[in-house]
């Protein structure tokens, strides 16, 4: 049965939030266990539908796991299977980060196309280019990537930054024969972990932390990882901040590495909400006025790409014309027409969306296309007058742990309820 979230008016939110372990480093942690001989413990891993369809798969490739509590011991070691079926890939794209690590290890691995999502385009060519540049035969049958070859040390550019095509070939150096250098390498915190923990397991790791890096690769052995901390959701950290500046509140997240969400303080600042941050945590306050903003998005340290459609939705709060020009996806206003049914006033024209703020907003029934579209609209239905019905709601718990138990602690009046007509 279909759900939906019904959302009631709560303008007022008051109390903490406590971050869980971030998606996007749990994904290319849990693919790495590839690399592992041992089985691996993982701490603060999310309970996401993401991570579950990861371990969906890694079950279909024959390893062995146990995931309670946040808790997930996972032995990759007895895998047989080197091919990730359509049917598991294309319900998330994040599974091709299974790609470089078996390739690496098995000299050969069949990965379904990830395809086109809603937020743009989004090609593998450079994963491609540069495990071809390693020595790999790589073609496309029938959708699948067919990649063949065993893995040697090479110098890589990538053309763009790109988070998972960094860490696919970050983990298939690690296991290649020789020294790789690897030029505008992806500098998120969630690059950084995966490299931590590849050093930690034994790998020559330098330059973590810079856009080049040099690994020396172990020629096939496998690794002895180490138990693994996976990092605070700075996403979800930003997605929260966030509910406290829509509703004008004040709210503290905790369980945080607030250096990983500055760009995100720095842009509520300027818009004037007071924010206190702390070792762990973070604080905000009401602002006396909502100043406009313009964002443009970038790859770490820059705006995240993954916060644009939330501070889209607190911009509609402020006095005056906010920007944001969205650099890295096409296709990733979505949410705009819906927060437009909710009564903002946002154009866009090519890349750059225009709000004229502020705008009263009232409840309708509007609908999810992506993640963090959906966060966008849940905090927009927080401060609409009435009832907001969030459809397609699914694409929420791809990546926002426990939301519903998050959101009522602090205040927030929601609930999940069956579509009336699935
Ligand atoms: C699971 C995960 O960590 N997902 C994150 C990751 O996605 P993901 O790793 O898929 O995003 P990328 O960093 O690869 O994409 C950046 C840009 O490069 C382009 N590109 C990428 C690869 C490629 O082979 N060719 C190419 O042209 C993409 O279309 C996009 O325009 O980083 C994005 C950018 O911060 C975030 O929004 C996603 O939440
Ligand atoms: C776009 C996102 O995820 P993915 O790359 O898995 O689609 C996201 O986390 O906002």
């Amino acid at each position: 049965m279909y759900k939906y979230l019904h959302i009631y008016n709560s303008p007022n939110l008051s109390g903490s939030v406590e971050i869980s372990g971030a998606k996007n480093a749990a994904l290319p942690l849990i693919a790495s266990t590839i690399l592992s001989k041992n089985e691996v413990k993982l701490l603060n891993v999310p309970e996401v539908a993401d991570v579950k369809t990861l371990l969906k798969l890694f079950k279909y490739l024959g390893a062995d796991y146990n995931f309670e509590n946040n808790k997930l011991k996972i032995n990759a070691s007895t895998i047989k299977n080197t091919t990730a079926v359509y049917e598991i890939v294309k319900t998330m794209r994040a599974s091709i980060l299974v790609l470089g690590p078996l390739l690496a290890r098995f000299n050969e691995a069949k990965v379904s196309l990830p395809g086109g999502c809603a937020i743009g385009a989004r090609p593998v060519d450079l994963h491609l280019k540069a495990l071809e540049l390693m020595g790999a035969d790589i073609s496309i049958e029938s959708g699948y990537i067919h990649a063949r070859g065993r893995l040697k040390g090479a110098t890589i550019i990538f053309d763009k930054v790109t988070v998972t095509g960094s860490e696919n070939i970050i983990m298939a150096a690690a296991l290649a024969k020789g020294k790789s250098r690897l030029i505008n390498v992806a500098k998120e915190p969630e690059v950084i972990e995966l490299c931590e923990i590849l050093k930690k397991a034994g790998i020559d790791i330098e330059g973590i932390g810079s856009d080049e890096l040099t690994i020396t690769g172990s020629e096939g052995e496998l690794l002895n990882f180490p138990e693994i901390h996976i990092i605070p959701d700075r996403i979800e950290a930003g997605t929260y901040l966030t509910a406290g500046a829509i509703t004008n509140s004040n709210i503290k997240i905790k369980n945080i590495i607030p250096e990983h969400i500055e760009s995100v303080i720095v842009k509520l600042s300027q818009m004037g909400f007071p924010i206190e941050i702390r070792e762990n945590e973070v604080e905000i306050f009401p602002a006396k006025k909502i100043y406009p903003v313009n964002i443009i998005t970038s790859e770490y340290p820059g705006f995240p790409t993954d916060m644009q459609a939330q501070l889209m939705a607190v911009a509609t709060q402020a006095e005056g014309v906010s920007t944001i020009e969205e650099r890295l996806f096409e296709n990733r206003f979505m949410h705009v027409p819906e927060l437009n049914r909710l009564g903002a006033n946002i154009q866009i024209q090519g890349k750059i969306a225009t709000i004229k703020g502020p705008s009263k907003l009232i409840g309708a029934d509007v609908m999810a296309t992506d993640l963090r579209a959906s966060s966008a609209l849940v905090l927009a239905g927080l401060i609409a007058e009435g009832e907001t019905k969030v459809h397609r709601i699914y694409h929420l718990f791809r990546g926002y742990e426990k939301l519903l138990d998050k959101f009522s602690k602090i205040g927030a009046k929601m609930e999940l309820l069956n579509e009336p007509n699935p």
